[in-house]
């Protein structure tokens, strides 16, 4: 995965693109945001008139043995019923997915259950990570194994037909395992990038911040990196979902990022094999305070606040419209020549 090379975005496209957005109708820069996504749409897809068909959502599962330190809201057998919610197309999830159109799958990398999950794909890497609070969450071995999960389903999608991705995920306790993640990737303080996830009280939250500090301080005598990071603080789902942005950058093909989980994994992915960065998009600002810093790490400014906190790729799918509409303006509308419109006096 290391040897993996992403090519730089194409400069000449996002010149094009933008020459052609000044020349339509309309005063220049007066559609703002979307401008701007029109052009990184050019560079990441080679196409000066970018025209994004047909989307996809990937989530993936896992669990996570940290939850027995009690950071979440709910029981841990709740990732299972969510696979198994997803596969039936009854989470939010699904109905977003409806709304734009999107390809979906789930693809287990990690549940704790040998419970066979219709309609969910079994790549299952392991039955959960081990508790980080009391040793590695996983071998590098099974990082590897997970990240490749994730490259070879997003590839999959692609070859398919897919011509951009929203990456999602399920996991209880993982809010926990990404502000973890996250404060051993920023250095910053940890009361200021963990939140109340799927809704704990504030004395739990007091208690996932002491589980997060305890945890740091046991696993960083030395600073961690890339896959390293992963096979100490875990999460499959996470090490799954970089392994499909390495894939979906390679093939030149948007990322869509969602909330704090996803954004973590971008960060993740980015160690592990540098230039993905260019292919990301954030699309929504989530509730959990570590997003925006997590966005700000990358450079990110989220296109729309919906004040979502669920995860599951929801606020990527939501913002979606926003990169057909970019589309449609660079494939629909005329120029000033075209239409007859008189320029600027
Ligand atoms: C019913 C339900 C559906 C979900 N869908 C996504 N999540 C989200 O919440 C979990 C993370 O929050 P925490 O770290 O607090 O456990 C993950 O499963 C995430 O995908 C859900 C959570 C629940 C309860
Ligand atoms: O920001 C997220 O993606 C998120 C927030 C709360 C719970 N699950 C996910």
């Amino acid at each position: 995965m290391e040897n993996i090379k992403i090519d730089h975005l194409d400069e000449q496209a996002m010149v094009n693109a933008q020459q052609h957005i000044d020349q339509l109708t309309k005063p220049v820069g007066s559609l703002g945001k979307i401008e701007e996504l029109a052009i990184q749409l050019a560079g990441v897809t080679r196409n000066a008139k970018p025209n994004l068909q047909k989307p996809a959502i990937i989530v993936f599962a896992a669990d996570h043995g940290i939850t027995a330190e009690g950071i979440s809201a709910f029981p841990q057998e709740v990732t299972i019923q969510m696979v198994a919610n997803m596969a039936n197309g009854g989470a939010a999830i699904n109905a977003f997915a409806n709304n734009i159109g999107a390809d979906f799958k789930v693809v287990d990398v990690g549940v704790n259950t040998d419970q066979p999950m219709d309609g969910a794909v079994d790549r299952k890497v392991m039955h959960g990570t081990k508790n980080y609070a009391k040793g590695n969450a996983m071998t590098l071995k099974e990082v590897e194994q997970a990240l490749q999960v994730g490259y070879e389903e997003t590839k999959m999608m692609i070859e398919a037909g897919a011509d951009s991705i929203c990456f999602g995920e399920v996991g209880i306790g993982n809010t926990t395992v990404s502000s973890t993640l996250f404060a051993a990737i920023s250095n910053l303080p940890v009361t200021h990038i963990t939140g109340y996830g799927t809704g704990i009280s504030d004395e739990q939250l007091l208690r996932k911040i002491e589980v997060i500090e305890n945890t740091l301080e046991f696993h960083l005598k030395e600073p961690l990196v890339g896959k390293q990071i992963l096979a100490h603080l875990g999460g499959l789902e996470i090490a799954a979902m970089a392994g499909g942005m390495i894939a979906a950058a390679q093939h030149h093909t948007p990322i869509l990022l969602d909330g704090l989980i996803s954004t973590v994994s971008a960060c993740v992915a980015e160690q592990i094999v540098s230039g993905v960065k260019s292919y990301l998009f954030a699309t929504h600002k989530s509730v959990e305070p570590g997003h925006v810093y997590a966005l700000n790490y990358l450079q990110l400014t989220p296109l729309i606040d919906l004040e979502f906190r669920l995860g599951e790729g929801t606020g990527a799918a939501v913002a979606y419209p926003l990169f057909s509409a970019a589309c449609h303006m660079m494939n629909d509308m005329a120029t000033f020549a075209d239409a007859g419109v008189s320029g600027k006096s």
